[in-house]
């Protein structure tokens, strides 16, 4: 980046919405990497992530919020639900996003927690499989009727389609700030906490619906030697089952788990990774909220 500017803007953007309405995917394209993970399952983004993007004229800093979880009422929910509101109050502005067209108990829900004071951009994102786009402007009224919003954008994540626009009219409502990071940073997570992100990214993606969303992963150790990453990983799982299930068919899906996972590390770090993957059986963990805050879910 040449000298800052002295209309440079910079600020925290929390992006909301149901479950699988497309959050993770949305932030992965608005700052150009892959750093958050996404999958079909719902309820996998569990940690609050932050991807940064930095142009000549503003940096966005983006916070992602776990699904908000509004079936099961254990623990882990209860804590998820927690960090949603505390991401809101702190942010600068907020992305709503729904589905083009659709409204249902869940989107209501995360309408309700939306903080007063801070702006508000409404995102109808998966436009793409909105046939018919005379639809959507009835749609986008009769949400808005329902809060005040700074701009409604309808986008498709997925094909990139108006996310510049959606990032313009963003940056209109950041505040005149210096950047708080590195123009070439893009997220302030360790990349031990990448690596636990990535191989549970392949595990949710590699098992399918089977496997419950309390399996989590653990780095035991993460060491660096050169250029060397040495990655020793434990999958948590709550019964027999969900170990046969990951492991597979003499470990076929296991193996899986491991090379992509592996892949995905050494191209994110740059340099190649020794990736070590265990399953172990750790039972009730998910209702446990001390075993929650031992695994870093505070
Ligand atoms: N057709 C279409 N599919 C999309 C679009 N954006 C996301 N998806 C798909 O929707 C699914 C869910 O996307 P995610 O980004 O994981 O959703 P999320 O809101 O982060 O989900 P949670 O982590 O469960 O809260 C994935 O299969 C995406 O490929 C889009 O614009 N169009």
């Amino acid at each position: 980046m040449n000298a800052i500017p002295d209309n440079f803007r910079c600020g925290y953007i929390a992006i909301v919405g149901r479950p699988n309405v497309g959050k993770s995917t949305l932030m992965n394209v608005l700052i150009g990497a892959k750093v958050s993970i996404t999958s079909r399952k719902a309820q996998t983004t569990r940690h609050r992530i932050t991807g940064i993007q930095t142009r000549d004229d503003a940096q966005f800093i983006y916070v992602d919020t776990p699904g908000f979880q509004t079936r099961h009422a254990n623990a882990l929910n209860k804590t998820l639900n927690k960090t949603v509101s505390n991401t809101l109050i702190s942010a600068d502005v907020v992305l709503y996003l729904l589905e083009a067209g659709t409204f249902g108990p869940a989107d209501q829900q995360v309408l309700e927690l939306l903080p007063k004071n801070v702006p508000v951009i409404l995102v109808l994102n998966k436009s793409d499989h909105v046939k018919d786009k005379a639809v959507l402007m009835p749609f986008a009224q009769k949400i808005a009727a329902m809060r005040e919003f700074a701009a409604v954008v309808p986008v498709s994540a997925k094909l990139r389609f108006q996310t510049d626009a959606l990032e313009n009219e963003i940056k209109n409502h950041l505040p005149q700030n210096a950047p708080v990071f590195g123009p070439d940073d893009i997220t302030d997570r360790s990349e031990k906490f990448l690596a636990a992100e990535i191989v549970r990214e392949k595990v949710f993606r590699l098992s399918g619906d089977e496997l419950p969303y309390t399996s989590t992963v653990l780095i035991e150790q993460f060491l660096q030697e050169g250029n060397l990453r040495r990655v020793f990983a434990a999958i948590l799982v709550e019964r027999d089952t969900h170990k046969s299930m990951i492991i597979g068919n003499k470990g076929a899906r296991l193996k899986e788990i491991s090379t992509q996972s592996r892949l995905d590390m050494e191209k994110l770090f740059g340099g190649p990774v020794y990736l070590e993957i265990w399953v172990k059986v750790k039972s009730g963990w998910a209702d446990n909220e001390m075993g929650l805050r031992a695994y870093g879910y505070e």
